[in-house]
């Protein structure tokens, strides 16, 4: 059959009864209405023609054929119909499909248009005319594409040189809208929106063109955009690096500069956590994390000490959260992991210090108090005895004097290793501070007895092993002894501090007995030990409430003339009377009172020598102070000497203070400085009991000192130790040479002044002359006698 031409009507088919086929010319589409006359056995080709949709030809109608010519009339009723006029009679079911489409039309978000091959616009909505801004009146008026195209680019809808359409588009619309149409292509409106503009060709002429709005799509594409590269620039630019896992916890990503090329990170893909095999997490700690996941929380933090193939121990911190998707099913956990290696170092370094003494590595007092608590609450489970030693070198201070620091730093290294070797693994060996030792044994026998003895033999393993000499760095041999101070213990035990004071005051037992020995703690000296505490309290309080006196003990020149005088502090207890210094100077300078007491001591002495001044007889005395080294060392020593002297008047050629040579044998410059800065002044420096420590030539050249003093004990038996006469006469001829003044302490006989008259001494002091006493049996002794 010939294919329908174009511009008719109304096609009507009759299709043979055999066909069960429509032709194929139906599918080109065209203007006309069909209208299919087919026998009742073919209806479903009508339903087939009805589906063809707008490609096809446009099914108006059908008419099933019965016998004979019984279906004309209907036929033409039908024909008749189709040829009626738009706006004419429509058929009740036409009418409706109609107003459902339009609605359809009207309610779509896109703006929607069809044009007949001509370019008429022939289907229209609400839509597009919004977003095209143009009139219904003229769109429904039949107007063409490229009619409407023209005004609106003369409108400036397109923009000037058409920059508000696409490089797709541009071309079609400066052709003036003319075929052929891209498929899709954008452009913006003046208003700033974004439309898209896709067309679809009829086949038989025109097209359908739709218009979506699709700024906001556009919007949220590049806010994506931009949180994708925000995400991207994190992961590169942050030491943190990015992962997830997936539902069954196995790592699927890792990302991020921080992770880039690190193999052993990327070597946790396709593993979970818990085959990463963290060697810091407690079975605890793991049982939390895994409810953590299981209840699909978050979590911060979770570190993770992990070795790698190298053996090296390295710390990751990781944070997650549980991903979810749309529907709240659980894809699996992301978050950021970090390589906190370095801060745990930092970490255990400050653990170190916090714990360990840094020059031996030792537990340090903190640890040990620790771990003796420990012990202490063990001790009623085992039964056992435990001992706590306190270890003192003998004479490590003259040896850090004298040989210097890194010497003295060397030897405690090596006593330290010594120490550690002498006990057992698992007990402790702590260090103090300076030259204590204390070590933490457990494990003695649950006799009282044996446990004595055990201990005992554990503190002379200890004293051997430090016995043995050391080889100092430059070459030569020191010897040392030690003394150790132990308590025993069991449950129930004291206090851990108490048990410290008791192995420290054991120690000074063991000290006081002459060193080199050991002394168990005895409770019955417990006594001593709050008598000690209770004196610390009293000349606290005595300081405060004034309780100290200054006694002044002569200085006499070769005739028995008064020249000057030594002060000497006595404490006026309220109950036991006048103290001396022996009994609390020492306890002074451990528990840091010597600072407040000193400061006393050279106010008084200088109040004294401004009340001396002009009085004949005392007017040119020179009062000797004595000076503890701590005292010395203050930073602002010189400060405290010049303002005792500018807020008494003293003159300071009158003062003269006393150092031992302890004192000078360290920090030798800033001492030579602070001396030097007071002697520029005229206070004079004398150097006391000089013969009895480490005394050398070299640093009484160096040193700006004025006078020394020969101590008492050589002056005791001057006449009767051949060595005690030639360090005198030593002394006597190295002071001769140095151009130093000399006194000689501790003068009780005449004998004795002889002697030392004879080797040249020219000042003296001592019993002999005048025993210490108040100033103003110093004054009475001075006073011109009466005319
Ligand atoms: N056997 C005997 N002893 C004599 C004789 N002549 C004097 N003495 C004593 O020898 C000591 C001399 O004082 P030192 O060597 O500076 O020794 C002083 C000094 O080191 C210290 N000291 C005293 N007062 C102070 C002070 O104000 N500050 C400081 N830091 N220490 C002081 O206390 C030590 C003892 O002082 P003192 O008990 O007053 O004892 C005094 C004095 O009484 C004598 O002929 N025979």
């Amino acid at each position: 059959m010939a294919t329908p031409r174009q511009g008719w009507d109304v096609v009507v088919l009759c299709l043979a009864p055999d066909e069960h086929e429509l032709p194929q010319w139906l599918r080109t589409g065209a203007a006309w209405r069909l209208l299919l006359c087919l026998d009742e056995a073919q209806e479903h080709l009508a339903a087939r023609a009805l589906r063809m949709g707008p490609a096809g030809a446009c099914l108006g109608d059908y008419v099933l054929r019965r016998k004979g010519h019984d279906h004309v009339p209907e036929l033409l009723e039908r024909i008749a119909a189709l040829l009626a006029p738009a706006g004419g009679a429509v058929r009740p079911h036409e009418a409706r499909q109609l107003a459902e489409l339009r609605t359809a039309l009207g309610s779509m978000s896109q703006g929607i248009l069809q044009t007949d091959p001509e370019g008429r616009v022939t289907v229209y909505n609400q839509q597009a005319l919004e977003f095209l801004d143009l009139p219904e009146a003229l769109v429904a008026s039949g107007a063409t594409l490229a009619e409407l195209t023209e005004l609106q680019r003369r409108r400036g809808d397109f923009g000037e040189l058409c920059e508000l359409v696409d490089g797709r588009g541009r071309p079609y619309i400066l052709r003036g809208a003319r075929d052929p149409s891209p498929d899709l292509y954008r452009r913006r409106t003046r208003d700033g929106r974004t439309l898209e503009v896709r067309t679809r060709l009829l086949p038989g002429g025109g097209f359908v063109r739709t218009f979506s709005d699709v700024s906001e799509y556009l919007r949220v594409q590049a806010e994506q955009q931009r949180s994708e590269e925000r995400f991207r620039s994190l992961c590169a630019l942050s030491s943190d690096w990015y992962w997830e896992q997936d539902a069954q916890l196995r790592f699927t990503d890792i990302r991020g500069t921080a992770a880039q090329g690190d193999a052993r990170l990327q070597d946790w893909l396709g593993r979970t956590l818990a085959e990463l095999g963290a060697l810091n997490l407690t079975r605890a700690a793991w049982t939390e994390h895994v409810q953590r996941i299981a209840a699909r929380q978050p979590f911060r933090e979770l570190e993770l000490k992990l070795l790698d193939p190298q053996g090296q121990v390295r710390w990751i911190a990781l944070s997650g959260e549980p991903m979810v998707e749309d529907g709240g099913r659980f894809v699996g956990y992301r978050g950021v992991g970090r390589n906190i290696t370095d801060r745990k170092h930092a970490e255990e370094q400050i653990e170190r210090l916090a714990f360990y003494d840094a020059l031996t590595g030792l537990p340090n007092r903190r640890l040990l108090l620790d771990r003796l608590q420990r012990t202490c609450s063990g001790l009623e489970r085992s039964g056992h005895h435990a001992a706590l030693l306190f270890v003192d070198l003998d004479h490590f201070k003259e040896l850090n004097d004298t040989r210097g620091h890194e010497h003295g730093d060397a030897l405690l290294v090596e006593v330290a290793q010594r120490l550690r070797g002498a006990v057992r693994a698992g007990d402790t060996v702590a260090r103090f501070g300076g030259d204590e030792f204390v070590l933490l044994v457990g494990g003695l026998d649950h006799a009282p007895d044996q446990a004595r003895r055990d201990g005992d033999e554990v503190a002379r393993k200890v004293m051997a092993a430090l016995t043995r000499p050391y080889l100092l760095q430059d070459g030569q041999h020191y010897h040392s002894t030690s003394s150790v101070g132990m308590t025993l213990f069991a449950h129930p035990a004291p206090a851990a501090e108490e048990l410290i004071r008791q192995a420290d005051f054991a120690m000074y037992q063991a000290k006081a007995a002459g060193r080199n020995s050991v002394r168990f703690f005895d409770p019955g000296l417990l006594e001593q030990m709050r008598a000690r505490a209770q004196l610390e309290g009293e000349l606290r309080r005595g300081l405060v409430q004034q309780e100290l006196l200054l006694y002044y003990q002569p200085v006499v020149d070769g005739g028995g003339a008064i020249i000057g005088a030594e002060a000497l502090v006595r404490w006026q207890h309220p109950v036991r009377g006048v103290v001396g210094p022996g009994e609390f100077i020492e306890l002074a300078e451990r528990t840091g009172l010597i600072l407040a007491l000193g400061d006393w001591v050279l106010q008084a002495a200088c109040t004294r020598l401004a009340r001396w001044a002009g009085r004949p007889g005392l007017d040119a005395l020179v009062v000797s102070v004595n000076v503890s080294a701590r005292q010395f060392r203050q930073p602002d020593f010189a400060a405290r000497v010049r303002q005792a002297l500018r807020a008494s008047g003293a003159r300071p050629r009158q003062l003269r203070l006393e150092l031992t040579e302890s004192l000078l044998l360290n920090e030798t410059e800033e001492t030579i400085a602070k001396m030097e800065s007071l002697r520029a002044e005229g206070v004079g420096f004398s150097l006391d009991d000089f013969g009895t420590g480490y005394s050398s030539l070299s640093y009484l050249k160096r040193l700006p000192l004025d006078q020394i003093k020969i101590d008492r004990a050589f002056v005791r038996d001057v006449l009767g130790e051949p060595n005690d006469a030639a360090i005198v006469r030593t002394i006597l001829a190295l002071a001769h040479s140095l151009d130093l003044q000399v006194v000689a302490e501790g003068v009780e006989t005449t004998s004795q002044l002889e002697f030392l008259r004879q080797h040249g001494c020219r000042a003296f002091q001592g019993y002999l002359f005048g025993r210490p006493a108040p100033a103003e049996a110093l004054e009475q002794a001075l006073q011109p006698a009466p005319a």
